[in-house]
């Protein structure tokens, strides 16, 4: 079939009001577009996928670098004030379209070491290496995977020569089972072989599939599912309610579910919609007078995500995207390399990251120790638990006009504090109050100060001994002497009080929310059994971020695509 004459078919909320579907899937993101494209595998059934944002397609969307963290899908929102972050609301982002966050996420696909999953198996529930391995498989035969070769800054080869120097060795693969679980890597990035995004939109309902299934697959967008129809009695789900988005006093609709409703709004909107129908802790739905149906008081509970802590190094602009807004003629050439080469700094941005666990560095030293760990070890308490992800460019990027920047953002991979996520309206489009609680734990605050120091030694490196035959210094880092002051072994006088008081003031979220609806027991204050269901319903799943039982040490996106492909999985097995 000529797909390219023919509009994406999206139904208008008209077309679908009062119609009963096999399967509803809320929430068109990434886990949502991936389960609805294969429960609609089998043409003998229907199903309906709601989508909050938009539909959108445009080219600067698929422009790896255009589209990261940008786009008129953007959806913005503040955390409540974060005592970890020096009382500081911070931005949380992610994107409401087909596709949800994956059209503007930073496009790195880590599976995951062996070992979370593992651990994450160890209470019971099959989830263990052996079970998600083929998921991944049928996640990959999917979503195209790319390797950047040619990179635009020459900064790298002297911080991989400063990453080894610290007993780090370096891996072309993060997700090849074997690699070591504390490096520096290469990553695989969720980019096309024609250089476009590929999210899950693209990967998995493009134009092609969403024509060919039109009748049994109805794509409907810029709909809010405002709450669940529930039978509490018989622990079914019987549809949704859904009004057309930002609509002020809303009249809502009944949709109607034959078998299953699963749940993939993302980490902030899944336990919202589950709050919002009565399924939450009794004081939270209590105090908005939401009668209780089921007090499940895990819902919201838990949020967990990755504090990024950045800090940079001053380089010749040549070798930092700022280059980008300094210069028209720079973005002419890189246009036309993107267009013509598929190169350049459009097409290059997140490409390599450092892993590292910090209860393996020596403290006198500051490098990994040996030989008592080593990075190939692949038992829990070795997973990494800190990343620098390399940015060539100042965070934000508008704070430094006219300076070439490269930041080492700082990743804390297995945080201990947790946050929640509790209504605060019974309309469904008002945001949820979103409190991160980022580092509240001790704990967090003592690996942070480690991992700092160890990013300041390795930044030391780069600029006093890697060989970079370019000037530079330390730039954006704890402590007030000036960059140029900055000297070798600084690393280590640096006072616990000073990196404290950094990382209050420049600790952000890294827009990887997970876990507020994790899998576990009730009684362990889980929301999903092992088989996505939600406690009390045997037709109420959940498939994305939010049921990861913690934020994984790696970015999320991969284990998200993998629990997608298990949920389509699990109810195929169950109504076949
Ligand atoms: C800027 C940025 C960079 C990132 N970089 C990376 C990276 O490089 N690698 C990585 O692994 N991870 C990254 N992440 C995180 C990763 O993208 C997310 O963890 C993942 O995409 C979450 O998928 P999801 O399906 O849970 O939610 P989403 O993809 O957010 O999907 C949820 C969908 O539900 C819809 N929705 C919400 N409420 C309703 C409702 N009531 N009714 C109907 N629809 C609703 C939303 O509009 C949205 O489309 C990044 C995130 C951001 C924001």
């Amino acid at each position: 079939m000529w797909t390219y004459s023919t509009k994406y078919p999206i139904r208008r909320l008209e077309e679908i009001i009062g119609q009963t579907y096999d399967y509803i899937v809320v929430g068109g993101g990434t886990a949502g577009s991936a389960v609805a494209s294969r429960l609609s595998e089998d043409p003998g059934t229907t199903v309906l996928l709601l989508e909050r944002g938009s539909y959108c397609d445009n080219f600067k969307s698929k422009i790896p670098l255009a589209s990261i963290a940008s786009g008129s899908y953007a959806a913005p929102r503040m955390s409540t004030p974060e005592p970890g972050a020096g009382g500081r609301s911070v931005e949380i982002l992610s994107a409401e379209t087909l596709g949800g966050t994956s059209r503007m996420n930073g496009m790195i696909y880590t599976r995951g070491a062996r070992a979370y999953y593992d651990r994450w198996s160890q209470n019971g529930e099959e989830w263990s290496w052996v079970n998600v391995e083929p998921s991944f498989k049928s996640v990959e035969r999917t979503v195209s995977l790319h390797q950047t070769s040619n990179l635009e800054s020459d900064v790298y080869p002297f911080l991989e020569w400063s990453a080894n120097k610290l007993g780090l060795p370096s891996e072309n693969n993060f997700n090849k089972p074997g690699s070591p679980t504390a490096g520096y890597f290469n990553f695989d990035l969720t980019i096309d072989p024609k250089g476009y995004r590929q999210s899950a939109f693209h990967a998995y309902l493009p134009k092609a599939i969403a024509i060919q299934r039109q009748t049994s697959l109805h794509i409907c967008t810029d709909v809010v599912v405002s709450r669940l129809d529930l039978d509490p009695l018989c622990g079914l789900v019987r549809g949704v309610f859904v009004h057309p988005s930002g609509a002020s006093n809303p009249k809502p609709h009944l949709i109607s579910a034959k078998r299953e409703i699963v749940l993939a709004a993302g980490a902030i909107c899944s336990p919202q919609i589950l709050q919002l129908s009565g399924i939450g802790s009794r004081p939270t739905l209590k105090s908005l007078g939401i009668p209780v149906v089921r007090d499940l008081r895990g819902v919201g509970s838990h949020l967990s995500d990755h504090p990024l802590i950045p800090i940079s190094i001053e380089v010749p602009i040549e070798d930092s995207i700022q280059q980008l807004q300094d210069s028209f003629w720079q973005i002419i050439k890189h246009a036309l390399l993107y267009l013509v080469a598929g190169r350049g700094w459009l097409k290059s941005a997140l490409d390599r990251g450092i892993f590292f666990n910090t209860s393996h560095l020596n403290q006198e030293t500051g490098i990994l120790r040996e030989p008592e760990v080593t990075p190939y070890s692949n038992k829990a308490e070795d997973l990494a638990n800190a990343e620098i992800i390399i940015l060539p460019i100042g965070t934000p990027p508008t704070k430094s006009p006219g300076k070439g920047l490269v930041s080492l953002q700082l990743c804390l991979l297995q945080p201990r504090s947790t946050g929640s996520i509790q209504v605060k309206s019974l309309d469904a489009n008002e945001s949820p109050q979103v409190k991160l609680n980022m580092m509240s734990d001790p704990e967090d605050r003592e690996v942070a100060r480690k991992a700092l120091r160890f990013t300041l030694h390795l930044a030391e490196l780069f600029v006093h001994r890697s060989g970079y035959p370019k000037a530079s210094r330390i730039f954006h880092h704890p402590g007030n002497r000036n960059g140029d002051g900055w000297n070798e072994n600084d690393w280590r006088s640096v006072s616990d009080a000073c990196l404290d008081e950094y990382v209050q003031k420049n600790v952000v979220s890294s827009f990887h929310l997970t876990s507020s609806c994790r899998m576990a027991s009730a009684e362990e204050g889980g929301v999903v059994d092992g088989q996505l269901r939600v406690h009390g319903f045997k037709n109420l799943r959940i498939a994305d971020a939010s049921v990861l039982p913690g934020v994984p040490p790696a970015h999320p996106m991969a284990a998200v695509y993998m629990v997608a492909e298990r949920c389509a999985d699990f109810i195929k097995k169950m109504w076949s």
